[in-house]
């Protein structure tokens, strides 16, 4: 067992360690220790702060802690500070489940997730957003998640971007009153290598959100022909399509009605709203949806 050991040693490994080395990495470790603690403190201040809030937000109906304006704000500012070699996607996912933590603790929910394709995927990106205390339901498709999500009445979901065919004009079941809505956009930081990079939605109740959003989304019918370039051209985007339906992005303060007429869209419904993500570096990300960024300070 030993010889074995000692021929997979590197060479700086197998080197005998003098009494400086064993000071030095006491020392080294005495900082990490003293860091964990730092953070750990902070956190525990993080969750005094979080109580006080709950106070001045009165958040009782559960599921209606988020802010999603607030958290894209949050995530701008973190990637714009991040330096150095730890992965910025390591940075994002622990305040993801910083931020789920402390959003359950003031309004407790679940997560569903649309398990009809790339379920694995689906469900990485659910684990990667909302951590692995929250509890996960798995659904069938898109529209067994939109269902699961009305029903329970607090409950969050993701819905993959990529459906097959048979999934239709699934975004049909969101936005009529009472029923779930678009909030989110995943991955929010597009980075070339991230994990749970697979472009899903995340679709919650409807939120008490007083920042306003960067767009709204409207499912939409077509007349005629392609809408996409008249919505390209009033700053929106297309984000899904089934036969004649679209799921369309347009800027808040977009003239909605005069954009719908010029396209050629009818049977107009808003269903949601969304923030604009960041991408870096060369990631590949829809210019409307993903605000490019140079990678200044930011070692991926
Ligand atoms: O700022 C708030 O309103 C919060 O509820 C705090 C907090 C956070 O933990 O930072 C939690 C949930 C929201 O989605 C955004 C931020």
């Amino acid at each position: 067992m030993s010889d074995l050991t000692d021929e997979t040693m590197s060479s700086s490994e197998s080197r005998p360690q003098g009494e400086a080395d064993f000071q030095k990495l006491a020392e080294i470790r005495a900082t990490i220790d003293r860091l964990d603690a730092e953070m750990h403190g902070c956190l525990i201040e993080r969750s005094t702060a979080i109580s006080s809030l709950i106070r001045v937000k009165g958040t009782s109906r559960p599921g209606a802690a988020f802010r999603p304006g607030r958290e894209a704000e949050m995530m701008r500012r973190l990637v714009d500070r991040h330096e150095g070699t730890l992965p910025l996607w390591t940075v994002e996912h622990i305040w993801r489940e910083i931020i789920t933590t402390f959003t359950r603790m003031q309004a407790s929910f679940d997560v569903a997730y649309d398990a009809g394709v790339n379920a694995d995927a689906v469900r990485d990106v659910a684990r990667f957003l909302f951590g692995f205390t929250v509890a996960l339901h798995r659904q069938s498709d898109a529209l067994s998640t939109i269902n699961h999500i009305k029903e329970s009445g607090t409950d969050l979901g993701v819905v993959s971007l990529n459906q097959p065919a048979s999934a239709g004009a699934w975004w049909r079941a969101l936005g009529r009153p009472s029923a779930p809505r678009i909030m989110a956009l995943s991955p929010f930081i597009r980075v070339g290598g991230r994990p749970a990079d697979h472009p899903a939605l995340v679709i919650s109740p409807e939120l008490s959100d007083p920042a306003p959003p960067d767009f709204l989304v409207f499912a939409a019918a077509t007349i005629g022909a392609d809408p996409a370039p008249v919505i390209l051209a009033a700053g929106g985007t297309v984000l899904a399509a089934s036969g004649r339906e679209r799921l369309v992005v347009l800027p808040a303060g977009a003239p909605v009605a005069a954009v719908a007429a010029r396209a050629g869209l009818e049977d107009l419904a808003r269903v949601g709203a969304l923030f604009r993500g960041i991408a870096l570096g060369d990631a590949a990300a829809d210019p409307v949806l993903y605000q490019r960024l140079d990678e200044a300070g930011v070692s991926p």
